[in-house]
């Protein structure tokens, strides 16, 4: 472990880096921040939660010169929480040096970005479309930006970002240097990469398995129509502090975050369909834990750093290992313990094996609970909290109550029955959550897993193919049978699963997680 002091940061970062509560550098920070300061270019690789962000964040602040009027650093990350998230945590390495940081991205008042232009920041946080839409207005001049950063690097270099992506590079100047960070780089990803960076020094932080060690990672083998009553039996097991659940498209976020209120959980949905102030909003509340669950798409999947996130459920297996990689990556951060569970259809095991392959980690089997377990767990908490309140002895106003109780009743009865008012009891209240589709089924066992880049993302459809302008989300939508959770399972004929925002306009499927 190496002090950042031992790192020749100058005085006013070290100052800053300090007040963030960092005394040790990372092993990526470690590996990355020596190169990052004598300007070389950067292709760094690590875990997910370990601190990538300061790791181009410090050699950026390093080269700015807080004189300079113009714009000297450019950062493109794929969501726009994301890049607000990078934003502020540039700003605060950059507080003690005064580095001016903005960040553009959709959903936000153009006009409101352009005045903040004018104010001559130094560092730019943006998502690649509102970058290019400010490109071609001429209200952001890159021809001085001496730094490029792509976080989430394999994600703005697959075939949704590529071309935004290529464009904003030929807007910096060549003579730059590139900085390229993410948990995940694939093979195929990584050569595209290389193909624009000047002798690129590769820092991989080597370890046994992709996921981090401290987070448990089980799966449920179940059937599309158990998962609902299996997920709410394994939460109130679980009590989990804050919890991420992962749905494979909007529609499915929608009905999971509508069911999960019905029956009791303070639960709100999170993707790309909702206006920006509501995105914003749902994310505030679950940090400042006014919401226990929040249900996202892959739009809260990469980058997000949310303390206090305990349990990642995947309610469906993610298509690809990648995105397995950093959903369940929200949890387990910065050395804290994390808990995983994915659900998987008995026709989708082949893809869970492909994703144990690629994160070199088996996950454990979970026992569905039983509803009495569950009840159990529940029980618990309400004991718990009950202790609490007694411990904390604020309770004064209720002793007279509890007196004239205690004469009429026996200390035990009275003791269970504001326990069992306190008890969160299993609902069945029915909840309707449409079928998925399955993903194109797949040999379980591997079925020969990823052969050179052909298993990435879009390519990796060759079952399906490419949706067509018919077969996007809004067809799903309409076409799918609603049917209540206890609904027979229909398994469907299609072999494409189309997930958030896909083939809008008969674009590849692997636009999805395009934002502006
Ligand atoms: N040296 C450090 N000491 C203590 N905490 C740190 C250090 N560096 C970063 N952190 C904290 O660790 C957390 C995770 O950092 P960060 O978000 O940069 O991870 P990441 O590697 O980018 O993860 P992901 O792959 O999910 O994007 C943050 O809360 C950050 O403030
Ligand atoms: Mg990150």
């Amino acid at each position: 472990m190496t002090n950042f002091s031992e790192l020749n940061i100058s005085a006013s970062t070290l100052k800053s880096v300090k007040r963030m509560g960092f005394e040790e550098a990372t092993p990526i920070q470690e590996g990355t921040i020596k190169f990052g300061m004598e300007g070389r270019d950067i292709i760094g690789q690590a875990q997910t939660g370990t601190g990538k962000t300061a790791a181009f964040g410090i050699p950026l602040i390093e080269k700015i010169d807080p004189k300079n009027t113009n714009i000297q650093g450019l950062i493109i990350a794929p969501t726009r929480e994301l890049a607000i998230q990078v934003s502020e945590e540039i700003y605060r390495i950059g507080q003690d040096k005064r580095v001016k940081i903005l960040s553009v991205y959709g959903g936000q008042e153009i006009g409101r970005q352009i005045r903040a232009l004018k104010n001559n920041p130094h560092v730019i946080v943006g998502t690649p479309g509102r970058i290019l839409d400010h490109i071609n207005r001429r209200t952001l001049k890159l021809e001085n930006v001496q730094t490029l950063i792509l976080d989430e690097a394999d994600e703005m270099l697959n075939m949704g970002f590529i071309e935004d992506i290529n464009t904003i590079m030929e807007s910096c100047p060549a003579e730059r240097q590139t900085l390229l960070f993410s948990a995940t780089m694939p093979k195929p990803i990584q050569k595209i990469a290389e193909k624009f960076m000047k002798n690129p020094e590769i820092v991989k932080i080597q370890s046994k398995e992709m996921t981090v060690e401290n987070i448990e990672q089980f799966y449920v083998k179940s059937h599309e129509r158990e998962k609902f009553d299996i997920l709410s039996r394994v939460i109130n097991v679980h009590q989990p502090e804050l919890a991420i659940i992962f749905g494979r498209t909007k529609r499915r976020v929608d009905e999971l975050a509508h069911a999960l209120s019905i029956r009791g959980y303070i639960a709100e949905g999170i993707h790309g369909d909702l206006s920006q102030s509501k995105r914003m909003s749902v994310l505030k509340q679950f940090k400042e834990n006014k919401i226990d669950i929040l249900v996202a798409t892959d739009v809260a999947a990469r980058g997000l750093d949310i303390t206090g996130v305990t349990h990642v459920y995947n309610y469906d297996i993610p298509q690809d290992p990648e995105s397995y990689v950093h959903r369940i990556g929200r949890t387990g951060r910065a050395g804290k313990s994390g808990v995983a569970v994915t659900f998987v259809t008995p026709r989708e095991m082949g893809y869970l094996r492909i994703v144990e392959e690629t994160t070199k980690k088996r996950m454990s089997p979970l026992r569905p609970p039983s509803s009495d377990e569950a009840l159990v767990g529940q029980q618990r908490l309400a004991v718990e909290s009950l202790g609490e309140m007694v411990d904390k002895n604020n309770i004064g106003d209720y002793r007279a109550f509890a007196t004239e109780l205690l004469e009429k009743y026996e200390a035990i009865d009275v003791v269970a029955a504001a326990l069992k008012s306190m008890t969160r009891e299993p609902s069945d209240t029915p909840v309707s959550i449409s079928e998925e589709r399955p993903l194109p089924s797949r040999g379980a066992g591997g079925g020969g897993g990823r052969s050179g880049g052909g298993g990435y993302k879009g390519n990796n459809r060759s079952s399906g193919g490419r949706p067509s302008s018919g077969s996007g989300r809004s067809s799903e939508r309409s076409g799918a049978r609603r049917t209540s959770a206890g609904a027979r399972d229909g398994s469907s004929s299609s072999s494409s699963a189309p997930r958030e925002g896909s083939a809008r306009g008969g674009r590849p499927r692997s636009s999805s997680r395009r934002e502006s």
